[in-house]
């Protein structure tokens, strides 16, 4: 489990979090997402002891991460997969971050096997592609089999063969009763491996909810009711204790979209005189009956489905990024040999970022 607890961090004037607070739980996959400068990496490096909060806390099995006994063997973290040394190989790498958390070699044959890159375990780290690097970082995370997995944007770069097999990894990991804390900016890809979603904002969390809460809204679905009869429907549905949207959706906008040809097959042309309406808090069963009951024509009525990218989009509408103090950023506390171990650095971390490229 991750307890995030009213974590404050603010960088010069810029308060770059704002009392964040949520619970990862085991068993589930809990997205972390947020526009760009949201906050998600500072929480998450405030978490792995790599910053401090100025006020708050961030515990793992229910201690800061400093505090961990054997942290290797309960956090497995990826952060960064481009700041992996480019003249190791992908083997000596892992290797490494075996020997110093005290780890069986025998591991790092196993989670090179695990990630599908045993082929490539003697080539340099410099002819990876971004997905290997991004493979061989889930290697590292995965070397001391921890309970607990942090990982940042992991599917980056990955084809959507990779995506796949990170998804089967971590839901198999959640399955197993432990804890998966994963950024990405791929609402898609969330959609299809998250359990929990955690949303921020301006460094503050705007929702934290279960998936199928966030997307369907809790109680009845959304449902959109096609009829000539719009104004009748609003009062009945208000009658009857639901709400309507407060809009029609006009039905040749409606017709014309993706959402028409896969929900409203068959419906009746744009060209016929009728609306859209979005009704909140009825169910299919409840609005038939009121359709009965007030007389409306209805000539179509399916669930609305929302995606987790239209929940996200709104969530975040009036809260995009955070305005920026411009100023350097200063390195992370603990020591480059602790990070390095941790799996979050590489080795010579002042080379420059075209050598780190692999260029
Ligand atoms: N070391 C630092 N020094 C100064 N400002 C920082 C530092 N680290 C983060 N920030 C600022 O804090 C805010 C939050 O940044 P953070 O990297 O946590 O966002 P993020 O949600 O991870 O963004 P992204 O999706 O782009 O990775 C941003 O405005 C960023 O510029």
């Amino acid at each position: 489990m991750i307890e995030v607890i009213d974590l404050c961090k603010s960088y010069g004037p810029m308060l770059a979090v704002d009392e964040v607070g949520f619970t990862v739980r085991p068993g589930a996959v809990t997205a972390f997402v947020g526009p760009n400068g949201a906050g998600k990496s500072t929480v998450l490096r405030i978490a792995l002891g790599l910053d401090t909060a100025d006020s708050g806390s961030v515990l793992i099995q229910g201690r800061p991460y400093r505090l961990l006994d054997a942290p290797s063997r309960r956090v497995g973290a990826l952060l960064d997969a481009g700041a992996i040394h480019p003249g190791q190989t992908g083997r000596t790498h892992l290797r490494i971050l075996a020997r110093a958390a005290a780890l069986p070699p025998e591991r790092v044959e196993q989670v090179l096997a695990q990630v599908g890159l045993e082929a490539v375990a003697r080539d340099r780290v410099r002819t990876y592609s971004l997905g290997m690097r991004q493979r061989l970082g889930i290697a590292a995370a995965l070397l001391g089999d921890p309970d607990v997995l942090i990982l940042d944007e992991p599917t980056n770069g990955m084809d959507p063969e990779g995506i796949g097999w990170l998804e089967n990894l971590l839901r198999s990991y959640a399955a197993a009763g432990r804890t998966v804390l994963m950024s990405s900016h791929h609402m898609s890809e969330l959609e299809q491996v998250a359990d929990r979603v955690v949303v921020i904002a301006a460094g503050r969390v705007v929702a934290d909810a279960d998936l199928g809460e966030l997307v369907h809204g809790p109680g009845a679905p959304t449902m959109r009711v096609q009829t000539p009869d719009t104004a009748a429907l609003r009062s009945a549905v208000a009658a009857a204790g639901g709400r309507c949207a407060a809009e029609d959706t006009e039905t040749e906008e409606y017709a014309e979209s993706d959402d028409a040809d896969e929900w409203w097959d068959g419906a009746v042309d744009a060209d016929d005189v009728a609306g859209f309406v979005d009704v909140h808090g009825l169910d299919r069963m409840e609005l038939a009956e009121l359709f009965l009951h007030a007389r409306i024509r209805v000539l179509g009525l399916a669930p609305v489905r929302a995606s987790l990218q239209d929940v996200y989009a709104e969530l975040t509408a009036d809260l995009g990024r955070h305005q920026s103090s411009g100023g350097e950023l200063p390195e992370p506390s603990g020591s480059e040999d602790d990070r390095y171990a941790a799996g979050m650095i590489g080795r010579q971390s002042s080379r420059s970022s075209e050598e780190v490229a692999g260029r």
